[in-house]
């Protein structure tokens, strides 16, 4: 669930601190890497990006070297490939005209497309990374234009193409060299994106547009209109203002639904309905069937405790119904981020302790309703029910704002092994014994769709598929979920950090961007401004026997602006996909 931004201003200002503040607003989507790369003068691109958080990566001196008045940012929270600084985003790809690319979400024909990218588009792709298939297919169907200047239909039949050709989720802000920034969401609308205008302070008459992940950004930036972009459309937003069509006709609409259950922040409003009001309204469902199990098993709770931070909207609406106090029993270290985003099982697990605190004043003797807004793999409930435990409570009951999560996610949240999740092929009550509760307590399918869909009617369905195994873009067959396992499981991505040598490719500072050939730049974030050359595989099996590239000199090379495009000739070979 990574964050994207893209911000265009009317003046030439420079847009990187605004862009900065906008990712610090994302961060909850993504902790381990992030980026900003911007447009200046003579459409050259400037960027810094790497591993680590926002407030670290983005200070004020990197930023003040982003020049330029249009820019994307990025938050990632890997979903492919590896948490490696060679793919933090946004990613680049210098032909054609010069592209600066951030995705959201997932895609779910990954082989297929580097397939099609190797043997008839020729593109050298060098990470694992799902989102630089994606700007390459964009490449790719944007140099099939074959032409010297493009413009915005060039730009929306490329989308279309993308979209026809790839399957998964994403939602996707990107930027092309001295012409402007666009946007697109997938033909279901999984993952979220919208955008939104205010009147600029220093060009008269003139509109500064943002798109972004989440609707918090516009709030905190001052910009109003907020708008979703609707599923399979895509917006253009130049000097010259804003642009959107429909790329291709939209299918189900079916946004995740668990961005409402956890990931968002609940003062966004996604697609009309404010995650903050289908939190209440989560805990509102839940309190009913708390009672009536409560009741069945003759249970008289003390005190409702809500796990910090996501479950806390819920857990209060929950307390309320059922005429329970409410207590913070447990104390969050506001410096250790989200836990469950973070990669590998240990240190998922050791951040649960470092981050939450169980407070014995309200614990002992109690019989204690631990409310959490999700049991994934049970990490942080059964450590927080140790603790509660420890601190002297009676009972422990657990209850979870959503159904058990039984089936891998494949659209964006980073839990492709049935293994790790520990309500697969567990009872409720198998569950409960697993994290040590007395009982527990999960909410209906049924409960946790109508807590959003009552909010906005003309939402047919969301994807429900890590709790129903029905994956709304079809395709995901078992064969491609054994595959993902074996992929990315937590002891497969071990194996596969131990067998990977060697730093990124390049190490570009936040200077201008230097760019060779057709290939797409992964850069990183370096405290010296000149591009450093360091060796890495250029081939990016994890099993080895890659050739390494190193000592080599990069030279400033400038990224390409408009102006010094060259006519070039049609590729040779043309061939489309088509899921289909
Ligand atoms: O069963 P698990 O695998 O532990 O996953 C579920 C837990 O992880 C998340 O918390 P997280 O610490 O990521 O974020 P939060 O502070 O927003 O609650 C979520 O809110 C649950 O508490
Ligand atoms: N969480 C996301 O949206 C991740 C985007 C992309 N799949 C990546 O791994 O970088
Ligand atoms: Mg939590």
């Amino acid at each position: 669930m990574c964050g994207i931004l893209a911000v265009l201003l009317a003046s030439q200002n420079n847009v990187a601190p605004e862009l900065a503040e906008g990712l610090q607003l994302l961060q909850h989507r993504g902790q381990d890497a992030c980026g900003v790369v911007t447009c200046g003068p003579k459409g050259r691109f400037y960027q810094c990006k790497g591993n680590g958080m926002v407030r670290d990566l983005l200070d004020p001196k990197s930023l003040s070297q982003l020049i330029g008045g249009m820019g994307v940012g990025h938050a990632r929270y890997p979903t492919a490939g590896s948490s490696a600084q060679s793919e933090a985003q946004p990613f680049y790809v210098n032909s054609p005209y010069g592209i600066v690319f951030a995705h959201n979400g997932n895609l779910t024909n990954t082989d297929h497309l580097r397939y099609y990218l190797d043997h008839y588009a020729h593109r050298h792709i060098n990470t694992s990374s799902d989102s630089e298939l994606l700007l390459n297919l964009l490449a790719d169907a944007l140099q099939k234009t074959g032409k010297f200047r493009i413009d915005g239909d060039d730009i929306f039949r490329a989308v279309r193409e993308v979209m026809q050709t790839t399957s998964g989720a994403y939602a996707c802000a990107a930027m092309i060299a001295g012409y402007g920034i666009f946007g697109f969401r997938d033909p279901n609308g999984i993952r979220p994106m919208g955008w939104a205008r205010r009147r600029s302070e220093t060009v008269e008459g003139g509109w500064d547009y943002m798109m972004a992940s989440e609707s918090v950004v516009c709030d905190a930036l001052g910009f109003q209109d907020w708008t979703d972009v609707k599923p399979g459309e895509a917006i253009i937003i130049t000097r010259d203002g804003l642009v959107t069509r429909q790329c291709v006709p939209a299918r189900t609409f079916a946004p995740d639904i668990f961005e409402h259950v956890y990931f968002a922040r609940p003062d966004s409003v996604l697609d009309g309905i404010s995650v903050y009001r289908s939190r209440m309204a989560m805990g509102d469902a839940l309190a009913a069937n708390a009672r009536a199990k409560l009741a069945a098993e003759g249970i008289k709770v003390d005190v409702v405790i809500p796990v910090p931070d996501t479950s806390r909207v819920a857990a209060l609406q929950l307390a309320q119904n059922l005429g329970v106090p409410y207590r913070e029993g447990f104390v969050k270290n506001r410096y250790v981020g989200r836990t469950f985003i973070m990669p590998g099982q240990e240190v998922r697990r050791k951040n649960v302790r470092r981050k939450l605190n169980a407070m014995a004043l309200e614990f002992a003797d109690k019989a204690v309703l631990i409310v959490d807004d999700s049991i994934v793999r049970g990490t942080t409930s059964k450590e927080i029910i140790q603790m509660a435990r420890d601190a002297g409570a009676r009972k422990v009951i657990m209850a979870s704002c959503a159904p058990p999560i039984r089936h891998p996610a494949v659209y964006g949240i980073d839990m492709p092994s049935r293994k790790e999740l520990v309500a697969h092929g567990r009872t409720e009550e198998e569950i409960s014994r697993y994290i040590g509760a007395d009982l527990i307590i999960f909410q209906t399918l049924p409960d946790l769709v109508a807590s959003c869909a009552q909010f906005n009617p003309d939402i047919q369905q969301f994807d429900c598929s890590v709790f129903t195994g029905e994956y709304v873009t079809g395709g995901v067959t078992e064969e491609y979920l054994a595959h993902i396992e074996g992929l990315r499981a937590d002891n497969a991505k071990l194996k596969q950090q131990g067998a990977v040598a060697g730093p990124p490719m390049v190490d570009v500072s936040s200077s201008t961007l230097s760019s060779s050939a057709s290939a797409t730049m992964n850069g990183a974030a370096s405290t010296t401004l000149q591009p450093i050359f360091e060796s890495q595989p250029l081939n990016d099996d994890v099993s080895g026997g890659g050739e390494v590239a190193g000592g080599g000199d990069v030279s400033q090379v400038v990224g390409l602006s408009n102006e010094s495009l060259q006519e070039h000739e049609q590729p040779s070979l043309v061939v489309g996909l088509s899921n289909e």
